[in-house]
């Protein structure tokens, strides 16, 4: 590539981006928004379909009741009358028609407390402005966008948006050769590897950061980097089973977060449901009080963000295997046309549940959380 000046960098111009393979060719212009990722043209505007009713305002149930007179009885008709009334929400969240636009703007390694080390990959959309993240665990497996050559810009601003083979270390220059490192980065690729472990999280604040006992999300999230950044040679015989089945993780891992708190409805309005959850509902009896669906999620963009890292069926036919126990998940990770193969799914049990009690969440609220995930969203915890 070009040698330009390091001054070269701030001025760039802004980026093109080329649609991926997998981008809708045009989108019609009657909604709106903007998104992180600019095409040189206009932004094209979002159809209804990739709209999530989770934008739809919100009301709250019984917020034109009386409650005075006998509140819990009130409160109770209300939930039955408007849980009769939105039916169809349970309903599984409907498959996006065509796949977003992903593209990875910065990569950097995290070393992790448990002594693993991963590497953050954030991405823009042109679906919403968030920032959706992809966790890898491994060298194996790079985004394409993250290592494309944008127009003009320098080896060190390629090593700090994180497009470089191998390791960073001082005195560095060529984002494509690491000296120190040449064997190990030129190798890669060039074996037969597992199936890649895969897991899609939806952000939880309160499980992951607040130390919530109403659900699983904060030990989901912990077993799934656990299973994905150890060494077979380290897995004891107390592991879960599902570890101890892992014959290879030298494919590495991925976990997709993606940023649909409180399935897509949002911190607040999942604060709402815990309400209404300490009132006695369910968790989707709470959602659908709240005129939310069950769960508001859509998931084209994780499998956009699949395809971005090479996990797709394009250049890896041998699928991916998916740590979930949410069988709508494993259907609409494959996107609309099998973009992405699941080979295996790789259930994840609560850890209070292998242990018997003795490791794990306790609290009346999670029994009830989980019960709930099976007997009403078709979870299989087994
Ligand atoms: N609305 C709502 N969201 C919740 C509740 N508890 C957890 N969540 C959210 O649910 C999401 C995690 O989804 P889960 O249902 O635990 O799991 P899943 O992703 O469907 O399936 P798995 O892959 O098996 O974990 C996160 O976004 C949490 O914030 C709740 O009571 N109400």
């Amino acid at each position: 590539m070009a040698d330009l000046p390091a001054h070269a960098s701030p001025k760039l111009p802004p980026q093109s981006h080329p649609p991926t393979s997998s981008g809708p060719d045009a989108l019609p212009d009657d909604a709106s928004q903007g998104s992180g990722i600019t095409t040189g043209q206009q932004t094209p505007a979002l159809p209804n379909s990739l709209l999530s009713p989770a934008f739809t305002p919100p009301a709250t149930p019984g917020g034109t009741l009386n409650l005075t007179s006998n509140p819990t009885k009130a409160l109770h008709e209300s939930q039955a009358a408007s849980i009769r009334h939105q039916g169809e929400h349970t309903k599984a969240p409907k498959l996006l028609s065509q796949l977003p636009q992903v593209e990875c703007i910065v990569r950097a390694r995290i070393p992790t407390t448990n002594g693993a080390e991963m590497f953050l990959h954030l991405y823009h959309n042109d679906m919403d402005n968030k920032e959706h993240l992809a966790i890898v665990f491994g060298n194996k497996i790079r985004s394409q966008s993250l290592d494309r050559v944008y127009p003009g810009e320098t080896e060190m601003d390629r090593m700090i948006r994180g497009a470089y083979v191998g390791k960073l270390h001082p005195g560095r220059v060529s984002s494509w050769f690491d000296d120190e490192k040449n064997a190990e980065s030129q190798s890669e690729g060039q074996t037969k590897v597992e199936p890649p472990l895969v897991r899609i999280h939806s952000e939880c604040y309160t499980g992951e950061t607040a130390w919530s006992a109403r659900c699983d999300c904060g030990e989901q999230l912990d077993e799934a980097a656990r299973l994905m950044s150890f060494p077979v040679e380290d897995l004891s015989s107390d592991a879960p089973p599902e570890a101890q089945s892992l014959r290879s993780h030298s494919a590495g891992g991925v976990i997709i977060y993606l940023r649909q708190e409180g399935r897509g409805i949002g911190l607040g309005e999942k604060l709402k449901a815990y309400n209404l959850q300490d009132l006695g509902s369910d968790t989707v009896e709470a959602n659908l009080l709240l005129r939310h669906p069950a769960d508001a999620r859509s998931y084209g963009l994780a499998t956009a963000m699949l395809m971005d890292l090479g996990c797709g069926a394009d250049v890896n036919p041998d699928g991916v295997r998916l740590l979930t126990n949410n069988p709508d998940k494993v259907r609409a990770i494959e996107g609309p046309n099998r973009e992405v193969l699941v080979k295996e799914r790789v259930p994840m049990i609560p850890l209070a549940w292998r242990t018997g009690g003795q490791r794990g969440i306790k609290s009346s609220e999670i029994e009830g959380y989980l019960k709930t995930k099976i007997s009403k969203m078709g979870h299989m915890i087994q």
